[in-house]
């Protein structure tokens, strides 16, 4: 076979490309992550080769000690990362350098506005990785060869980080990848051995691999009393501690360590905003490492998306993603779990069905739920740091994890009434401190917006009562409420269902008032029945109104305007609503329309008020034209 045969151009995936300009002008003030980037693909596929060889130790091919190398070549003006990690095949080159398997990736850069320091905020919410390279590179030679191929089946590929790559089959002795980057006329900072051996003890200390540099040889020299002193021959040196991070002691561990394995393993370049390293003894023997990101990832909302934790057994590498281990709702937790119950051999079937697991994804769960606790008690400010990023996924906790959902209850945050700011930030006992006298309930409205929720009419009393009313906003929260009847032992009431009933809360004079309306409008209200027909279920006054005429609400046992929407955007069938209308006997229009004598004039009135109604609760009219032609009618 000759050097590089079956040569191919390829071009890039149209993402690629874009990640590749996004990269190279956004990450510029930071390019050493190259370093990090490059050393942890290393570690990854060293760590994929001993779990391939759990079953086959003949991939090891006689050369069981895993390390990843870096080596210059100062004539070249080239840095290689040379590892003997598990390599990769023709295909896998082709498919792991020349695209980007992750869903959702067009959409991520639809969004790239073109300012780059906008978009490099984004790209840390994408991960860098293997691309980074050109970063300083301005070609790159990826050489490698995958276990147990032979040595004739290695793959050359190589790129100027532009429009294409070639692949070419090679001969390569040794098993695993060497990287060698061609830096940039200006990068040659690079080749400084002291520099780049600084830059990786930084990045790579947690690394469980041995990163590898030439230390060149002492020659024999002279000691202080004129005595020979051996030449000391160059070797491979390990510059980084070389052991899993989170075997050791928590006490040794510096922040920075941390950050920097997190950044290791989540591949963002940001600091995590905090962590858990637990390790447990006993009955149950597991250590784990869990951090909750400062950023929420693009593709956080794709049902596709991959999460969990990376899964070691006995030290040993097994599975990223684990999503065994972390519900739905804490999908945004970056970590390691490393398992003394689970058997080496495990796999993603097994894993499904042992009680180990359940056991394991519990105790993750309460480990997240109690740091987050723990954040939301001493540091408020970064809480909500993590409930802008996070707290719409958080929401779907008490529905899927009925267990906890006393303690998810109590780190959910909303807007209130209290203060005239869409920022979540009220907690259930924030809003339980500051009830009424002879309050007993907690009070809400939900709707499409904000703006939607605060100049809901229906919450007019409230206002008038100085009560205050949570306004739930989010597409979430009407899933999330309705798994949730109470809160902290309060019962939580719509303020837009059913015969509003404040109880303790009503004053005598209302009372007396309501008696009083009650006969005076019982025609009106019978007139109003008759006029609407089918387009309600029922007409009764309210008091819940001060500035509006009227509102619909829906019975107590029906579904609320927010759920019927929900449904309808999942594609549901949702049968057609009938609502209560209720009319405020306090309103200038309601009298107007009560003293109405003309029938054809009232039903005309009758139809308006009802419209405005549905209009304000559902933000649309099922024939907006129709509403108009009578408005202007009664204006007119
Ligand atoms: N040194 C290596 N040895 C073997 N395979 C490698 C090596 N470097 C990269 N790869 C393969 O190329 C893929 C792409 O690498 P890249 O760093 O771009 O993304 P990644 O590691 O999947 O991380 P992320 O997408 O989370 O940033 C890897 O998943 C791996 O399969």
């Amino acid at each position: 076979m000759t050097d590089a045969a079956h040569a191919e151009t390829h071009g890039f995936q149209t993402e690629v490309k874009q990640l590749l300009q996004l990269m190279i002008h956004s990450l510029y003030s930071n390019k050493e992550i190259f370093l990090r980037e490059l050393v942890s693909n290393a570690a990854d596929a060293a760590d994929k080769l001993r779990f391939k060889a759990l079953e086959d130790s003949a991939l090891f091919e006689n050369d069981g000690d895993l390390r990843v190398r870096v080596s210059f070549d100062q004539d070249a003006k080239t840095i290689t990362l040379s590892d003997n990690g598990i390599g990769m095949t023709r295909d896998e080159v082709v498919e792991h350098l020349g695209t980007i398997a992750k869903s959702g990736t067009k959409e991520f850069f639809g969004q790239l506005s073109g300012d780059s320091a906008k978009d490099s905020q984004l790209i840390g919410q994408f991960g860098v990785g293997f691309y980074s390279a050109f970063i300083v590179a301005d070609k790159v030679t990826v050489e490698t060869r995958a276990a147990g191929a032979e040595a004739s089946q290695g793959v050359r590929w190589e790129s100027a980080g532009e429009g294409d790559y070639t692949v070419a089959d090679i001969a390569k002795e040794g098993r695993g990848t060497d990287i060698i980057l061609h830096l940039r006329e200006d990068e040659h900072e690079f080749l400084d051995s002291w520099k780049v051996r600084s830059i990786i003890t930084k990045y790579s200390d947690h690394i469980s691999i041995p990163v590898q540099m030439w230390k060149d040889e002492t020659p024999e020299s002279e000691g202080p009393d004129g005595e020979k002193v051996e030449a000391v021959p160059g070797e491979w040196e390990a510059i980084n501690k070389a052991t899993a991070l989170w075997t050791r002691g928590k006490n040794d561990i510096s922040k920075d360590e941390y950050n920097e394995f997190y950044k290791h393993i989540s591949h963002d370049f940001a600091d995590p905003l905090t962590w858990a390293h637990n390790k447990v003894e006993g009955k149950q023997d597991y250590t784990s490492l869990l951090y909750i990101p400062s950023k929420a990832p693009f593709d956080m909302w794709n049902r596709e998306r991959q999460h969990g934790l990376k899964l070691y057994v006995q030290r040993v590498f097994i599975m990223d993603d684990a999503d065994e281990f972390m519900p739905g709702f804490l999908r945004f937790v970056k970590g390691v779990l490393d398992s003394n119950d689970l058997p080496l051999n495990v796999s993603r079937e097994i894993l499904q069905d042992t009680k180990t697991t359940a056991n394991l994804r519990s105790a993750c769960t309460k480990r997240v739920l109690t740091m987050l606790e723990r954040m939301a008690k001493n540091d408020a400010e970064k809480y909500q740091t993590f409930w802008a990023e996070f707290g719409q996924v958080l929401k779907e906790g008490p529905a899927e994890d009925i267990a906890n959902k006393d303690q998810i209850a109590k780190l959910l945050r909303f807007a209130s009434t209290n203060s005239d700011s869409a920022e979540q930030n009220v907690s259930f006992a924030d809003y339980i401190e500051r009830m009424k006298e002879g309050q007993d309930k907690i009070y809400y409205v939900t709707a499409d917006g904000y703006a939607a929720a605060a100049n809901s009419p229906h919450l007019e009393i409230f206002k008038r009562k100085g009560i205050e009313v949570l306004l739930m906003h989010d597409r979430v929260d009407e899933w999330l409420i309705s798994h949730l009847p109470e809160a902290e032992g309060k019962t939580l009431v719509s303020v837009t269902k059913g015969d509003l009933d404040l109880g303790d809360l009503d004053d005598e004079e209302t009372k007396k008032q309501k008696e009083q309306d009650e006969s005076e409008y019982a025609s009106f209200v019978e007139r109003m029945k008759e006029s609407l027909g089918d387009k309600v279920k029922d007409v009764r006054l309210t008091y819940r109104l001060t500035d509006t005429p009227s509102c619909i609400v829906v019975d107590d046992n029906d579904m609320s305007t927010q759920m019927q929407k929900l449904m309808q955007a999942v594609g549901q069938d949702v049968p057609d609503q009938k609502y209560i209308f209720e009319l405020n006997p306090q309103h200038a229009l309601v009298k107007r329309v009560a003293d109405e004598q003309d029938e054809a004039k009232f039903a005309e009135w009758a139809s308006l008020l009802l419209d405005q109604a549905n209009l304000a609760e559902r933000g649309s009219l099922e024939n907006p034209s129709d509403f108009i032609k009578r408005v202007n009618q009664l204006l007119a």
